[in-house]
């Protein structure tokens, strides 16, 4: 019986998560629910999966009288659970990933910013205490999934990206999108701000950082090619030339499940099936760079290290919702970003504080730019 807590139950990972936790109820005891603003939901689920355990941002203890009100870092660390589910959105997975790894817990870890703000650092809570980081992010999860049984030379790897809602959209439209069309994903049905980073490829960046530190895969190793039909997750090249790939239709509840009964691979009907009634094409096109200025500024802030991918990560947290709430347009996303990035006095960027004072820093610096 797997003891799990599910950080952000109540967003697209995490009800997915729990889908996974209602297909097989005799392997997961539920400790704990955290959420942000959507109570509702949260109530839905602590009636149906009784926790003894809730966090929410929004709401109230009183809120919540069957299960005991414990803040995110300190439930991740409760000597009962073995597993933890990070599926929040943003800088705020960070310090409770650190104490779950700390406290030697699995950690199957869909919150990807924590990773581009302190990779290094995570992997070193790893080593140091006996935590594990199971990936989720579907192409780190293939990733892993074509390196299992391999002790070979990686050669490349391969990631791939749907390309987004504007891949053949005219370069001058770009900039005037609205967040309506950002909004239009072409093969994944996500929550908001990992959409918008599909359109600007800031996801694509995000994830070439998450392969760089979660499987030490040197920058120039790693490369990202167009496959708009996001059916291949991602592929590793070794030193003979071939090539694995992990593929499936687009849809989440695999890489999940895989993370939390690894090594087991277990049937489960609700995950669709590869239709093989139907055909398939699979194209693979080159990365055009002037349509998506966010993955270079993105890769070069990653590459000079430092404190520097906690403030990417940040100013572009802050340039999503500025564009969503309609305070920039979409071109500006960019600009947001890369000036908020000149401006930094970068710190070394080896402990959680130091990170999380960018993260600070540059979240109120990015909101003063996107409000003048
Ligand atoms: N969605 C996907 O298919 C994929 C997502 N990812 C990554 O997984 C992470 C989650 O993405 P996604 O599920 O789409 O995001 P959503 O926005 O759908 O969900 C985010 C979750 O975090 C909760 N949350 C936000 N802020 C807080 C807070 N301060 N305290 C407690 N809970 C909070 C939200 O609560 P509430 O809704 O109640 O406010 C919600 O439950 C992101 O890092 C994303 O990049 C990676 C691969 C695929
Ligand atoms: C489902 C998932 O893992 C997303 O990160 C996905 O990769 C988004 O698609 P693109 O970033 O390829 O558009
Ligand atoms: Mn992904």
């Amino acid at each position: 019986m797997r003891k799990i807590v599910v950080l952000g139950s109540t967003g697209s990972i995490g009800r997915q998560t729990l889908d996974i936790v209602r297909a097989f109820p005799d392997e997961f005891e539920v400790i704990g629910l955290a959420a942000g603003t959507n109570t509702k939901l949260l109530k839905e689920q602590v009636a149906e999966f009784q926790p003894a355990h809730v966090w929410s941002a929004a709401a109230g203890a009183g809120e919540f009288p069957t299960a005991a009100f414990t803040p995110m870092e300190e439930m991740v660390t409760l000597p009962r659970v073995d597993q933890v589910m990070v599926a929040l959105m943003g800088s705020v997975g960070l310090t409770p990933t650190l104490n779950a790894l700390a406290a030697g817990k699995q950690v199957a870890l869909s919150n990807k910013e924590p990773i581009v703000m302190a990779g290094k650092l995570i992997k070193d809570f790893e080593a140091l205490y006996g935590g594990r980081v199971l990936p989720v992010d579907s192409e780190p999860s293939a990733i892993w999934q074509c390196l299992q049984g391999e002790d070979n030379e990686i050669l490349r790897i391969l990631i791939t990206a749907s390309g987004g809602p504007f891949r053949t959209t005219p370069l001058e439209d770009i900039e005037n999108v609205t967040p309506e069309q950002a909004l239009r994903h072409p093969t994944w049905k996500m929550g908001q701000k990992i959409t918008i980073d599909s359109a600007t490829l800031m996801n694509k960046a995000f994830e070439v950082i998450e392969t760089h530190w979660l499987f030490s895969v040197p920058w120039e190793r790693i490369e990202v090619v167009v496959h708009p039909q996001s059916t291949i997750h991602s592929m590793v090249e070794f030193a003979d030339g071939s090539v694995k790939a992990q593929l499936g239709p687009p849809d989440m509840r695999l890489p999940i499940q895989y993370a939390l009964f690894y090594p087991q691979r277990l049937p489960n009907s609700m995950i669709p099936r590869l239709d093989t009634s139907i055909s398939h094409s699979l194209n693979f096109d080159p990365l055009e760079p002037n349509r998506y200025p966010c993955f270079s500024l993105a890769i070069e802030a990653a590459r000079k290290g430092g404190t520097y991918p906690a403030v990417l990560s940040a100013a572009d947290e802050v340039a999503v919702q500025a564009f969503l709430d309609g305070k920039i347009g979409y071109g500006g996303i960019h600009h947001l970003v890369e000036q908020t990035l000149s401006e930094h006095d970068s710190l070394p960027g080896e402990t959680a504080e130091e990170v999380l004072q960018a993260d600070a820093w540059a979240s109120a610096r990015a909101f003063e730019l996107a409000s003048g």
